[in-house]
């Protein structure tokens, strides 16, 4: 481990380097143009001048920009799956019910500068609701998820949506809409949902995702897109407030943090309660 001095509290080792398949340099596309709400290609200009000029004058001391990412749906729609095919490049077929809430924190280079998403997947079951919801203050991202195999679970959304919004200031979050399981349907029956899921995801404002967990199906590219657009929305807010690209900005976090997420045992779905 590469040690070197901190200015303020003595010897602190530099942080782990981001692994290769997290380094995101280009603007993540959305799925389709029909289903976003961001239609640019490429970053915001301002917003790429100030990351680059981050980018340079990084310390290994500076605080880490974050986000958190809410993830709500129905009970067996996947959202678990969702977030490990990502996170740990698993699928696990048997269903488990996620007691409560459960977290991931993903680190990612964008641009240059360190960026993570603290991802919290929350319980879909009634009996668990009330512990999952004091779990949703403080998001940046909201994740409404549905079953593509079953429509009733779409209609579900715009309730998860609302209920996680109570807690949380909707003109500074950004909302997607994910569709899973696109494994299980044949194409026209896809395209149906899609269609339908593209006109609900335009009344809440949400950009639309149709992924498989099980195939890993356009899962690293919806998180890529997600982590890009609240990177940029980090930087943004940092503009607006003035704050010099060179100090810890936004929403951060300590490394301590990382290191307790890294160092839990993930086989276990697991309530924080
Ligand atoms: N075929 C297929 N099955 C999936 C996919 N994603 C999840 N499943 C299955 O759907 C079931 C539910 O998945 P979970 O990820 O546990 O569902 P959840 O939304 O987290 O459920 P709760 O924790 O109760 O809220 C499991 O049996 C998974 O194997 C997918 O992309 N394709």
């Amino acid at each position: 481990m590469v040690i070197m001095q901190d200015h303020r509290s003595g010897v602190k080792p530099f942080p782990p380097p981001v692994s290769k398949d997290r380094i995101i340099c280009d603007f993540p596309q959305c799925y389709t143009p029909e289903a976003s709400l961001q239609l640019k290609t490429d970053w915001d200009i301002q917003a790429k001048a100030a990351f680059k000029d981050k980018a340079t004058r990084l310390q290994p001391w500076d605080r880490q920009k974050m986000s958190k990412v809410v993830v709500v749906g129905d009970l067996n729609v996947g959202k678990t799956c969702l977030i490990n095919r990502f996170c740990k490049d698993v699928f696990e077929r048997d269903y488990k019910a996620t007691i409560g809430v459960d977290f991931e924190i993903e680190r990612f280079e964008i641009s240059g500068v360190p960026f993570s998403l603290q991802i919290w997947d929350t319980a879909g079951q009634e009996k668990f609701k009330c512990i999952a919801s004091a779990y949703y203050r403080g998001a940046q991202v909201i994740v409404t998820v549905f079953d593509m195999a079953d429509i009733k679970s779409l209609d579900h959304t715009c309730q998860w949506l609302e209920e996680a919004m109570r807690e949380n200031d909707p003109d500074s979050c950004f909302i997607l809409l994910v569709g899973t399981k696109t494994d299980l349907l044949p194409s026209d029956e896809r395209q149906k949902t899609e269609k339908d899921a593209v006109r609900i995801a335009a009344e809440m404002h949400a950009e639309f995702w149709a992924v498989s967990a099980k195939t890993g199906e356009n899962v690293q590219a919806f998180f890529f897109r997600v982590a890009a657009l609240a990177f940029e929305n980090c930087i943004r807010k940092d503009m607006e407030k003035g704050v010099p690209a060179k100090v810890g900005l936004g929403d951060t976090i300590k490394s301590d943090r990382i290191t307790l997420a890294e160092e839990t045992n993930h086989e276990v779905k697991r309530s924080c309660c």
